[in-house]
């Protein structure tokens, strides 16, 4: 392991971590280095600092020295386990009620608020005062539990915000576990908070021991900061100038204060891979050097396989931006232009039958899929199109089982044709062990197995259903964990860069952040997660919309190339209808929910019945768009 790595590349952060090192040796070691008892009187009264005394005496002639050093050891005991408590409180209401919702959030939530209008400080005096007694436990305790409210308030909107993005959905896509998802995907997202919120609950105990202890109502037979300070004004030890006796306290809980908020700065930049800099940089530009042979390593692969992309195997670059081995990428580009030959003579693989999907609002229902059949075949390509709000999203959610409150299937059925063996991954052909599915019928426990195992997604904008804050090999790593939970983390890995290069990904990039990567490779690395279990069918939904043209056709025809390997069936969802056209077996208009134009591509293009494709097409023909 290189240890240098572990040392944070911004000089505010190494600022930060020295001081708090300094504070905690300090209170580790610091009564080693006396032989006086805070607490014993001495006949040398209110000395000024000297070679016996280091930091003087006071009006009593006790070693302030003695004071400051034991005296830490209380304080940032205090701080620490009130921190600790404070943010478990503030991580278990606030993540767990912004993540379940429900019953359990409204009331954590009333119980957040109402420590969120009583007044920290007078709260804390209250119920200091009613304490039996006044030890370091249960003071840490009592300050733990008048400040948890501000960071849970936070970590609730953090996470009612993380439990609704792509990624999130894509785990839940994948099969993860609700406890998982809370802590592999929105926990490392909420941590900057959780930390930050940690170091101020510290600095926040350590100034609230000291102020109850200046007021008198800290355990006056323990010695602590505050209650050195308090002693000191007690004494007017200002008016006698013995600064000697409030400085060091005074200054060393200003210095700890300072010293956490630095290292909050490294807190971001470690949670955060995009604020890395140097070391993590210099990684990602290192790796750029060997990728290139690996990409050809790949093209060739591709070529190699059989790979029977119109034209031949795309040779792509590392950002995407590549061309057609042989040819311009232009010629390339023009070449695959074409409609493909209809081949969905396989056997079905999904039946959408009657499907009626609503959405009950409070003056009407919107019918956002109303009485859709389709059929979908082993190894077909069938483009869904449809104006926004035609219905798209609700459909294939619907074969997914990924619908949202509060969406109602009012009818029909969805069944899904098993052909092989599972689980396992391995493609088998038995046709014994082929079964119907009704999907709408799948328990959530069967639903994990199905989704993923069987059809796998890729989600609209890889930007956002990557997880900004793992590397692409933990995003591999926690579909393989959950289905297939006996791979041993070598093997894993290995599958990772296997597919990884399947999408002409150098397989080094199985440690980069997302953050690392191209918009175009994003997508590859989502479209290799999705095919890393191998699964039937694989929904894309808009997969190369927010790419430029040129790497949206470099992607696409990387995934001709792969269902050409792999047989798997795609639902490709787009507006765009001239690259429907281009890539589908078949396409399936839609209109208000009801489906206006379905049959094989050929056929849509060439005698489109619908007015509303018609209209389409002959907008598209008016563009240009159509050869
Ligand atoms: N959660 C919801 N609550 C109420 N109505 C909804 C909800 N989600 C979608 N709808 C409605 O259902 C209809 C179909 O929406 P859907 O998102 O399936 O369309 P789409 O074709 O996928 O659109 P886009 O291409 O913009 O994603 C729309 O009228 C939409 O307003």
């Amino acid at each position: 392991m290189n240890l240098s790595r572990l040392v944070p590349a911004s000089g505010k952060v190494r600022a930060g971590l020295i001081i708090a090192i300094f504070f905690v040796l300090l209170a580790a070691f610091g009564p080693l280095l006396t032989s006086y008892s805070p607490q014993a009187s001495g006949t040398e009264l209110l000395q000024p600092p000297s070679g016996t005394h280091w930091l003087g005496t006071t009006q009593t002639g006790q070693d302030v020295f003695a004071q400051f050093v034991y005296g830490a050891r209380v304080s940032l005991g205090v701080g620490l386990v009130a921190g600790i408590i404070s943010q478990i409180v503030s991580v278990l209401v606030g993540v767990i009620g912004g993540y379940f919702r429900g019953l359990s959030d409204d009331l954590l939530y009333i119980l957040t608020a109402v420590f969120l209008v009583v007044p920290g400080m007078p709260l804390l005096i209250v119920l200091t005062g009613y304490l039996p007694s006044r030890g370091m436990v249960s003071v840490a305790f009592v300050i733990a539990i008048t400040s948890w409210a501000g960071s849970a308030r936070v970590l609730r909107a953090q996470t009612m915000s993380l439990r609704r993005r792509e990624f999130v959905e894509a785990a839940r896509a994948t099969g993860e576990s609700r406890t998982r998802i809370v802590f592999s995907e929105i926990m490392p997202n909420a941590l900057p908070l959780i930390a930050s919120g940690f170091l101020f609950s510290v600095i926040g105990a350590v100034l609230a021991e000291a102020g109850l202890s200046f007021l008198g109502l800290g355990s006056l037979t323990t010695t602590s900061w505050g209650s050195m300070l308090y002693f000191a004004q007690s004494a007017q030890a200002f008016l006698y100038g013995a600064w000697w006796w409030f400085v060091p306290p005074g200054l060393a809980i200003a210095v700890l204060g300072a010293g956490l908020a630095l290292i909050n700065f490294g807190i971001d930049e470690y949670s955060n891979p995009r604020l890395r800099t140097g070391k993590s940089r210099g990684r990602a530009t290192r790796t750029s050097g060997p990728h290139a042979a690996a990409l050809s390593t790949a093209g060739a692969a591709a070529a190699a396989s059989g790979v029977d992309a119109p034209g031949t195997a795309p040779v792509l670059h590392e950002d995407g931006v590549g061309e057609v081995a042989g040819t311009e990428p232009s010629e390339g580009a023009a070449a695959a232009a074409q409609l493909r030959p209809i081949d969905v003579a396989g056997e079905p693989i999904i039946e959408v039958r009657n499907l009626k999907v609503d959405y009950p609002g409070i003056d009407r229902v919107v019918h956002a899929v109303d009485d859709v059949s389709i059929t979908l075949h082993r190894g077909e390509i069938l483009g869904l199109a449809g104006e926004s709000g035609s219905g798209k999203s609700t459909l294939t959610n619907a074969i997914t089982r990924l619908l949202r409150n509060p969406a109602q299937v009012t009818g029909g059925s969805i069944t899904y044709h098993r052909t092989r063996a599972r689980p396992g991954g391995s493609r088998g052909t038995d046709p014994g062990s082929a079964e119907s599915i009704d999907l709408l019928g799948l328990s959530t426990e069967e639903l994990r197995g199905y989704r993923w195992d069987e059809i796998a997604i890729v989600f609209q904008s890889a930007m956002n259903a990557l997880n900004a804050v793992t590397s692409v090999g933990a995003q591999f790593d926690d579909v393989l964990r959950v289905h297939r939970p006996t791979m041993p983390a070598r093997e894993r890995e290995a599958l990772a860069r296997t597919m990884l290069e399947k999408v002409g990904i150098d397989s080094d990039r199985v440690s980069s952040y997302p953050h690392e990567l191209s918009g175009g490779m994003k997508q590859r690395v989502a479209i290799a997660i999705a095919l890393v279990l191998e699964p039937d069918v694989i929904i894309m939904d808009e997969p190369t919309t927010a790419l430029d043209l040129l790497i949206q056709r470099e992607v696409l025809d990387q995934v001709m190339a792969l269902r050409d390997e792999y047989g798997f069936a795609i639902i490709f969802t787009t507006h765009d209808l001239s690259l429907l056209l281009e890539v589908s077996d078949s396409i399936a208009v839609m209109q208000r929910g009801r489906l206006v134009e379905y049959g094989p591509a050929l056929e849509v293009y060439a005698e489109p019945r619908h007015p509303y494709t018609q209209a389409l097409l002959a907008s598209l023909a008016d563009m240009g768009a159509l050869v």
